[in-house]
């Protein structure tokens, strides 16, 4: 990335991700089973999905104080007399976050930190009411003007619990255009030609600039990702989809891989580490078909990073019927009607077949 535009943007929101990927391993490595909680739409929460929030929160409220957030989660279940412990667990893995010592200019200027974001061992320690005040600076609307900050604490909370994919995602859109984007991926392999090689990788697009990969155990060795520019063969791609059967409708992708006439074993994982993978070049195709009666809407929050990666990497995003996603909308997607992100060349195959699988889903 040479040009400057968003460098101060990129400096925070590396020092915000990866500061909350530190007590995301930490709280996986310790995990206690009554601080997950079960909100009212039946998905997990847990204590680090709260501290991560607080922590990204925090550090872009001192460098970025006018910025609203759409973030996922709120204080509001940590506010009842049970969940005492939990706040209390919160209060010291957020504030150890924050305490981590300040990564200086060695790393390379483009991840050197700033003590003025409120950070380091000097940085004054927050209250838990603190805490939870920064969590609801993640309560925005939305919207179609203006800057805002898109923030999923831990992506995949349900892969996160089993030890599979999760991601830390935040994106800044302006004017209702994702303009840049980080994700964390603690359990990504760094290199997708050796899976049992180093895992945790970052990954950063600012919009026209590309799409760069650093490893968590060493931010200040960037190399820039592309997709391969050349279509490779149909018997080569394998499709992208949720692990959850709930989430992604599987047996409509079986239809639409049939039409397509893709015939390698579906790569499922959970969170939008999909998105960064098919960003280096690995499935092909990402592919999300709600399923059947469910009234779920897609939230900005899981989509803004990864929608940015692929298009900085060459690759095409819209909804099943052909639109783009739409950021403006407020916290969710609105009406969008499934997912689907592939190479450039490959969209109108991809297109046709996804009218052939619905002819057919319809006739069943
Ligand atoms: N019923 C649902 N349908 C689709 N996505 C859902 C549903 N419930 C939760 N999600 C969100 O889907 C994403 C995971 O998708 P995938 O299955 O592709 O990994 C997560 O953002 C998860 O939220 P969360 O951030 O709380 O984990
Ligand atoms: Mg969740
Ligand atoms: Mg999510
Ligand atoms: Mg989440």
């Amino acid at each position: 990335m040479a040009s400057l535009a968003f460098s101060l943007e990129k400096r925070v929101a590396i020092s915000a991700v990866t500061r909350a990927c530190s007590l995301t391993s930490i709280v996986f490595q310790n995990l206690v089973k009554n601080e997950t909680l079960t909100k009212g739409d039946k998905s997990p929460v847990t204590v680090a999905d709260f501290s991560a929030q607080a922590v990204v929160n925090a550090i872009l409220a001192k460098a970025f104080p006018d910025d609203p957030i759409v973030g996922e989660e709120d204080s509001a279940d940590l506010r009842t007399p049970s969940t005492d412990g939990l706040r209390k667990h919160l209060t010291s893995l957020a504030n150890d976050a924050l305490h981590l010592p300040l990564r200086s200019a060695a790393l390379g200027d483009d991840v050197a930190e700033d003590a003025s974001w409120g950070i380091g061992p000097d940085s004054p320690v927050r209250s838990t009411d603190e805490l939870l005040t920064l969590i609801d600076r993640g309560t925005y609307e939305g919207g179609p003007r203006g800057r805002m900050w898109t923030l999923d604490p831990i992506d995949g909370t349900k892969g996160f619990l089993r030890g599979g994919q999760y991601a830390v995602g935040l994106a800044l859109i302006v004017d209702s255009v994702v303009q840049f984007g980080v994700m964390a991926c603690p359990n990504l392999p760094v290199s997708s030609t050796d899976p049992d090689g180093e895992k945790g990788c970052i990954l950063v697009a600012a919009r026209g600039q590309g799409l760069e990969q650093r490893p968590l155990s060493n931010l200040g060795l960037s190399k820039a990702l592309r997709q391969p520019q050349t279509l490779p063969p149909l018997s080569s791609i394998a499709l992208l989809e949720s692990l959850e059967a709930a989430h992604s409708s599987h047996s409509f992708s079986g239809l639409f891989s049939k039409h397509m006439g893709i015939t390698a074993p579906p790569l499922r994982m959970d969170s939008m580490a999909k998105y960064a993978c098919l960003a280096r070049g690995e499935g092909g195709l990402y592919f999300r078909m709600p399923t059947k009666g469910s009234d779920y809407k897609e939230k900005i929050w899981d989509h803004a990073a990864g929608v940015l990666f692929v298009e900085e990497a060459g690759g095409v995003v819209s909804n099943l019927r052909g639109e783009p996603l739409n950021f403006g909308l407020g916290r969710t997607l609105g009406d969008n009607h499934g997912i689907v992100a592939c190479f450039k060349d490959l969209y109108p195959q991809v297109m046709e077949a996804v009218k052939k699988a619905k002819e057919e889903a319809k006739d069943e």
